[in-house]
């Protein structure tokens, strides 16, 4: 390769990076701006009044609001039960009202659990990004009772911060009712009032969450707790993380309890795996990882695949995705994994055996694919076939060519006839030259200079550049590439050096 063409491609991959830094732009303002109208939508299509419930109350109290609305005040809603819906819609939605219960360790009703586990997925997904719903506004009111303490309406808690992540703009506060505490009616009444106020164009106020009333931004200011995202206490330093540095809340006296066996550091501290089980994932053992991707699910219900499958026929429902290491040389600015990752230049926790991780992360894969049986969408035959995943994703977070098994791995998962499609961020070419043909190798280019992959990837080598150019010249020369990911595939692109797994 020349080096104008290595620099063309270099610029090209830049440029496709920038994209990425579309999405990382978050304001964290938290100033009042002055009063203003809520602009109503000239040609409004119904609002959709969302129901989450178990046992029928919060059923009643939206059936309420609707009449409220509706009748009374001519505003347009449908009345939607959650099981019915179609969550991947929501994009289209300008108006959502949700009146949710909470129940057991703050799970949400029945009725429910796919719509919420959709919204926690996706405003997690850094490809959704935070302006997936901005021509939205919505309300939240929560059904629960106190006597649950820290649980108590968390759903409904949730679900606002969730919708506010992805953009949508928060009409007013996310009411609470108290069964049990005897309030419940004129709190929701007083709540529903302000709803209607708010969608007739009343009088309010704005602030970073969304649109509050005048008689509420007293205590909006009074409210310590400014993160923008609620809980700062799950923001954890990825120095915190690592062991590294003192954490700035409770995580420092969980990060002392940190295990070690035969002299050497876990890798996944109580404090990671809280924080990545919160964000979905399972963890194998002490630093491997597995996770239901989006696009799984997606194509599951027969709906789209992810860009492995456009380009390379790999189909999403039978692809599972995992790491046998969580770590990274890399704090990249734009890890989707809000930097709760731990680093490191070379291996230097205790290692997992090859074949329980593979073992264990199909069957941690498996369960997570049976659990959207009876969703809608999801047909015997594909979940027949998603249970038995015929490729690997070694690209979930973290560098999985850091696990010094690697090779093992990949024969293991080989032997069970998975493809593997393994993505390298160019920080180990000496592991890179070791590593056995994988099925695909996926390198991710995120700058074009030195400078600018510097300040993007901030990593963790001195000679970053050098292992970057390095791994990315002899990578280019190498010649065991073996793109076959289906027999199809690998006929139709008639790969020169295929070892065919089919
Ligand atoms: C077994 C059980 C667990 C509950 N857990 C919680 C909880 O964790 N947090 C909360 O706020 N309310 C909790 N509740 C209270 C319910 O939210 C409350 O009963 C509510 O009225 C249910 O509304 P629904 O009929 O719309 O489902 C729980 C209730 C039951 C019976």
């Amino acid at each position: 390769m020349t080096p104008s063409s290595l620099s063309t491609r270099l610029t090209l991959f830049a440029l496709l990076s920038a994209t990425t830094f579309y999405f990382l732009y978050k304001s964290r303002r938290r100033c009042l701006k002055p009063l203003k109208h809520l602009p109503l939508n000239p040609n409004p299509r119904p609002g959709k009044l969302f129901f989450l419930t178990q046992t029928g109350t919060s059923k009643a109290l939206a059936q309420r609001l609707l009449d409220l609305l509706s009748s009374k005040n001519n505003i347009p809603f449908d009345l939607v039960d959650p099981h019915t819906y179609e969550p991947e819609d929501l994009p289209k939605e300008s108006l959502i009202i949700i009146i949710a219960s909470t129940w057991e360790d703050g799970n949400p009703p029945q009725n429910s659990k796919f719509f919420v586990n959709w919204l926690a997925d996706i405003s997690t997904d850094f490809r959704a990004g935070n302006l997936l719903l901005s021509d939205c506004k919505f309300a939240v009111f929560g059904v629960g009772s106190r006597l649950y303490g820290d649980t108590f309406n968390a759903v409904a808690r949730d679900l606002g911060k969730r919708l506010r992540g992805l953009g949508a703009t928060e009409m007013v506060p996310v009411g609470e009712g108290d069964v049990d505490g005897g309030e419940l009616e004129s709190v929701f009444e007083g709540w529903s009032e302000k709803v209607v106020t708010v969608l007739k164009g009343g009088l309010v106020m704005e602030n970073e969450n969304g649109i509050v009333y005048e008689s509420d931004v007293e205590s909006l200011e009074s409210d310590d707790d400014d993160d923008g995202e609620g809980g700062g206490e799950d923001i954890v330093d990825l120095e915190d993380i690592a062991g590294k540095g003192p954490s700035r809340k409770k995580s420092v006296n969980v990060a002392k309890t940190n295990g070690k066996l035969d002299g050497k550091r876990e890798m996944v501290t109580p404090v990671i795996r809280a924080n990545l089980e919160k964000q979905g994932y399972k963890i194998i053992g002490s630093h491997s990882g597995v996770k239901i991707c989006r696009w799984t699910k997606s194509q599951l219900r027969g709906r789209g695949g992810c860009y492995k499958h456009s380009f390379y026929g790999i189909e999403s429902h039978r692809c599972m995705e995992a790491t046998p290491s969580l770590a990274c040389a890399n704090k990249c600015v734009f890890c989707w994994r809000h930097h709760t990752n731990p680093v490191g230049k070379s291996w230097q926790w205790k290692m997992d055996d090859p074949l329980e991780i593979v073992n264990t992360a199909i069957d941690l894969h498996t369960k997570m694919i049976k659990q959207t049986k009876g969703v809608p969408g999801v047909t015997q035959e594909r979940l027949m076939e998603g249970l038995s995943p015929r490729h690997c994703a070694l690209s979930l977070v973290g560098e999985p060519i850091m696990y010094p098994e690697i090779n093992a791995l990949v024969d293991e998962l080989h032997r069970r006839r998975i493809s593997t499609f393994l993505v390298t961020n160019a920080q180990f070419p000496e592991k890179i030259k070791m590593l056995k043909p994988v099925t695909q190798l996926y390198v991710s280019v995120d700058a074009a200079t030195k400078d600018s992959l510097k300040a993007i990837d901030r990593p963790l080598f001195g000679d970053f550049w050098e292992r970057f150019i390095v791994r990315f010249l002899e990578s280019s020369q190498r010649e065991t590439s073996t793109d076959c990911i289906s027999l199809d595939t690998c006929e139709r692109m008639e790969y020169r050096r295929c070892r065919c797994l089919f």
